[in-house]
């Protein structure tokens, strides 16, 4: 509490992702895939606001609430405990309150989990005035999260290497422009397209993978901004096993491509598609085509690149949770 009596609260805006290339080399003993992504960040976002509380808790509104975890699943929590296990014991150890306002596709291959856990991380480390907490020490702390936490702290387009948690970023000038599919009520496992993509992979007899790296034509592609340059070389070596388990996936690919999309590909581990066209009338026009012709889905148009997680709004009274049903309520106390 400020001595006016009022609450702080903080609230960070944080993009999802799509993965523009997705080169997937072979299994580590940890369990994870050596890989190379090109992530790029894009103009869908969460708002999450932190606050002091009593008990830690997470409330989620908007279209996708109802699929997201509200106990101590939630990577959003987990952000905020492994945070304030970094705090002294002098600036205390009270826990939180996390709003999420969910508008990144849930299980949709956009790192919507990982885009809450990096705002969750800017939020407390702004609210609890972490300042000797440098942007490295939040990395750190956002890897531990998730392997594509570090990149959402970042956002823009960033080569994900390792397992996809150490992140460069990707020199790109302009902008492009997309329309996203998300299938309702589909979603795709990560840990269960991986295991499908190491599936297909054995039976076709390609196992001895070299270390993945990412391709100059897509790096010389970005530097120009130029569409179907990029369009030319985006690859996801994940799309086959996302396809493979959905295979509705297929379908939604050839018809983007016959009506215009310049390409198509599968968002990462699925199931969101990812339409790169030319403008914004091209992807009204997608658009249209799409709800017309294609499979029953979520339309919606995007650009990108956009920045990372960024605090937008640092009051001393909340705003009230905004209008809808919420889902979520208190957890017992955790001892961090
Ligand atoms: C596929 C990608 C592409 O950006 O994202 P999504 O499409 O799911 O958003 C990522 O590699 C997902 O990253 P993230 O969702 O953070 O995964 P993590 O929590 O770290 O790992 C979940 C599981 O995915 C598999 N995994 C993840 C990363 C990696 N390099 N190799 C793997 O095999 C492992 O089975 C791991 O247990
Ligand atoms: N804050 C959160 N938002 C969304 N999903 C979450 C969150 N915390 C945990 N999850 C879990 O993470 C899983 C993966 O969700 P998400 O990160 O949206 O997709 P993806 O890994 O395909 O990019 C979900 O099925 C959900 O159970």
């Amino acid at each position: 509490m400020s001595p006016g009596g009022s609450t702080e609260a903080v609230t960070v805006r944080v993009p999802g992702k799509i993965n523009l290339e997705l080169v997937v080399g072979p299994l580590r003993e940890d369990g994870y895939h050596e890989l190379s992504t090109v992530f790029h960040a894009v103009s869908v976002y969460d708002r999450v606001t932190v606050q002091p509380a009593s008990r830690w808790s997470v409330h989620v509104t908007g279209p996708f609430a109802d699929r997201v975890p509200t106990g101590p699943d939630n990577l959003a929590l987990q952000a905020a405990r492994a945070l304030a296990r970094r705090r002294s014991r002098r600036a205390g150890s009270g826990p939180v309150r996390i709003d999420i306002d969910k508008q990144i596709p849930v299980a949709g291959g956009m790192a919507g989990g990982s885009a809450d856990a990096a705002a969750t991380l800017v939020a407390c480390r702004e609210l609890w005035a972490m300042d000797h907490v440098d942007q490295d020490t939040l990395e750190g702390v956002a890897a531990g999260l998730g392997s594509d936490v570090p990149f959402l702290l970042r956002g823009g387009t960033a080569i994900g290497s390792g397992r996809g948690e150490q992140v460069t970023p990707v020199l790109a000038r302009g902008e492009l422009h997309w329309v996203l599919w998300v299938g309702e009520g589909l979603g795709l496992s990560t840990p269960e397209v991986y295991a499908e993509c190491d599936r297909l992979r054995a039976e076709a007899g390609s196992t001895d993978l070299p270390v993945p790296q990412p391709s100059g034509e897509l790096m010389a592609a970005l530097r120009r901004m130029e569409t179907d340059e990029v369009a030319a070389a985006l690859r996801n070596d994940l799309q086959a096993a996302a396809v493979s388990l959905q295979p509705l996936l297929g379908e939604v690919l050839d018809t983007g491509l016959e009506l215009g999309a310049r390409a198509g590909i599968v968002s990462g581990s699925g199931p969101t598609v990812a339409f790169l066209v030319g403008s914004q009338a091209e992807a009204i026009d997608l658009s249209v085509g799409l709800a017309a012709n294609g499979p029953t889905g979520d339309i919606t148009r995007v650009v990108g690149p956009v920045p990372g997680a960024q605090v937008v709004q640092h009051h001393r009274t909340p705003s009230p949770p905004p209008p809808g049903p919420v889902r979520g309520g208190p957890l017992g106390p955790v001892h961090g």
